[in-house]
């Protein structure tokens, strides 16, 4: 039989299957995922506010001259959150968005600090993201899991507040996986964060720290020893250090690999420049991620598609990368189990003949 598809069409079926694939995402930040249509609804409550709501408008705001700049305009939005219906709107409206996108689970990173440090009430504001939490749940299918971030540049003081809110039995939510790092890296250094680490880990909380993203590969050692990182949040450095890929690939620590990120940020200064291929050369499991996406333009699916060209992907190759945020999440063995079977049944009826 002729073929009488156009160049154009295996890339075509690639983004369809790309939506229809059922996807983890590890690394999401709560307000980065605030698409127009929710800063609009927030800023129409808060009409003080200086975030634009006009979508072309809100584009141009989220043009990043370089990573400072990005957390400038990323505090602006997040001076949009002020009460706990706030954060129950975005929340839940943010898993709205996920499920369009056939997102069954999510590891969202919180950063429970700048909401509490604006006077929104601790235990109000764990009601707001576990009330999200479980109507996402019932009403989208989609499962969310929780990390609270420090956010570094705030200091020690932000870290003790937010292991604080972490491990305190009263607050601790339900949906709370695992403990974070975020912000700036340039001048916070990662081992003044241990102590907080090591409380965390000691009430069961999972180790995901930011690093790499704007420093050298020694930062990410720093996380490894210091916070005892079980997945690096970018990682993007790694791949200047050969001893360093060999030692994520043999204990199988992921990197949350968030492509378009890199570019918005001027993390990295070109997509094909960026070093995932030598991430998955190495053997490293890569999990690809949107971290802000409307911030970044972009969305999970845009960042399969990226990586489907760095990394010269079929269908199967879509689905092992999916897997891999299945194998790296921190969802139970049963809800692991069933997501990977899933892509599985997705991945071979798309493909059969
Ligand atoms: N690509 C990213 N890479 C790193 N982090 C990212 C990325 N995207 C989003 N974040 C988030 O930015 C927050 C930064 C918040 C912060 O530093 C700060 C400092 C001083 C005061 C306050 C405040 O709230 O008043 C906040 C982090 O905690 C993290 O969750
Ligand atoms: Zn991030």
């Amino acid at each position: 039989m002729t073929d009488h598809r156009t160049p154009g069409d295996d890339t075509r079926d690639l983004h369809a299957f790309i939506a229809g694939l059922p996807k983890a995402e590890l690394h999401v930040h709560h307000v980065g995922s605030a698409s127009p249509r929710i800063v609009s609804a927030l800023a129409a409550r808060h009409p003080d506010s200086k975030v634009p709501t006009d979508p072309e408008a809100l584009a141009d705001y989220f043009t990043f001259t370089d990573f400072a700049h990005f957390i400038q305009v990323y505090l602006s939005v997040v001076d949009l959150i002020r009460t706990p219906e706030d954060v129950r709107l975005l929340t839940y409206e943010v898993a709205r968005d996920m499920a369009r996108q056939q997102v069954r689970y999510a590891e969202l990173t919180i950063t429970p600090w700048s909401s509490t440090r604006r006077g929104i009430d601790e235990l109000a504001f764990m009601d707001a993201i576990e009330d999200a939490r479980k109507a996402a749940e019932a009403e989208f299918g989609v499962v969310l899991r929780w990390c609270f971030d420090i956010p570094g540049e705030a200091g020690l003081e932000a870290a003790e507040e937010t292991v604080r809110l972490a491990t305190d039995d009263r607050l601790r939510p339900e949906g709370l996986v695992s403990f974070g790092l975020g912000g700036p890296e340039i001048g916070v250094p990662r081992p003044q964060f241990k102590p907080y680490f090591d409380r965390a880990i000691a009430a069961g909380l999972r180790s995901v720290p930011h690093a790499g993203e704007t420093t050298g590969p020694e930062t990410v050692w720093d996380a490894l020893n210091d916070l005892r990182a079980e997945r690096i949040g970018h990682g993007t450095s790694s791949a200047r250090d050969p001893k360093l890929l060999a030692h994520l690939a043999e204990h199988r620590i992921a990197l949350e690999v968030c492509p378009t990120s890199n570019i918005a940020t001027r993390a990295v200064r070109t997509l094909d420049e960026h070093p995932i291929k030598e991430f998955a050369r190495a053997g490293v499991p890569v999990t690809i991620n949107s971290d802000d996406p409307p911030m970044f333009g972009t969305d999970l699916n845009n960042e399969y598609a990226v990586a489907a060209r760095l990394l010269d992907l079929d269908e199967l190759g879509l689905a092992a990368l999916a897997k891999n945020a299945v194998e790296a999440s921190f969802l139970d063995e049963a809800g692991r189990t069933r997501l990977t079977a899933e892509i599985d049944t997705y991945a071979s009826t798309w493909l059969a003949p």
